[in-house]
């Protein structure tokens, strides 16, 4: 039966990538979705953005919703000191899959623990099941429904940098943020991934 789009792209990160060179994968990626077959990676242009902000952070620890094929996952493991942990969560099994080959690939797997399994579910286990009881750093790039049930489950992290506030949007979220007195917020205007439609980033400083 055909392959589906995260295997396509797994094939192109093993055809075009070196392994254990995490940029590579990163370039890879960003090639194939560029040129060959879109996919809802974070992109170069909100990659760069990302990485600036994990550089500012420094975080110990961090909190990835949804994986997808790993791409933000590796970007963000690259730029963690060794002792530092990214544990990201992936829903979708099949993307799960797919994932842990790609930070695999990328010679990341020591930073990074993918967990199978839904957000609602998990972050309230986030405490006893790995000792973590605040995160330093939230990349939210999941279902954008869940954005604000989510960050209302976290009121502990100290940064969230959310993907997609304008598209596909996640408008709940962005107005609670924006309006909180909890929150500091900020708007990094950008595009979405591989197009020239506008999408953004917002970063928020709980304020405890
Ligand atoms: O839906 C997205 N991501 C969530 C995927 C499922 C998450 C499953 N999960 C993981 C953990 N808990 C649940 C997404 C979509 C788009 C997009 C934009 C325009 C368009 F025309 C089509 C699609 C762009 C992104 O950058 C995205 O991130
Ligand atoms: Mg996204």
């Amino acid at each position: 039966t055909r392959s589906t789009r995260p295997q396509r792209l797994l094939a192109a990160v093993q055809k075009n990538a070196t392994r254990g060179d995490p940029r590579s994968v990163v370039k890879a990626i960003d090639e194939f979705c560029r040129y060959t077959e879109w996919a809802m990676n974070v992109g170069d242009e909100k990659g760069c953005i990302l990485d600036s902000v994990v550089s500012e952070v420094n975080p110990a620890t961090v909190l990835e919703l949804g994986t997808y094929c790993g791409y933000s996952t590796v970007r963000i493991a690259t730029l963690l000191p060794p002792d530092a942990k990214l544990i990201t969560l992936e829903f979708n099994p099949d993307f799960a899959v797919i994932a842990r080959q790609v930070i695999a690939w990328a010679g990341q797997e020591e930073k990074v623990h993918l967990v199978e399994g839904s957000s609602g579910d998990l972050i309230p286990k986030m405490k006893e099941q790995f000792g973590v009881k605040s995160f330093d750093l939230v990349f939210l790039d999941h279902w954008k429904d869940r954005y604000l049930p989510d960050a209302k489950l976290m009121e502990a992290g100290s940064v969230l940098l959310a993907d997609n506030v304008i598209c596909p949007g996640s408008p709940d979220y962005l107005d609670y943020v924006r309006n909180s007195p909890k929150y500091r917020s900020q708007y990094f205007k950008s595009h979405l991934e591989y197009t020239k439609v506008e999408d953004g980033l917002e970063k928020s400083v709980f304020l405890g």
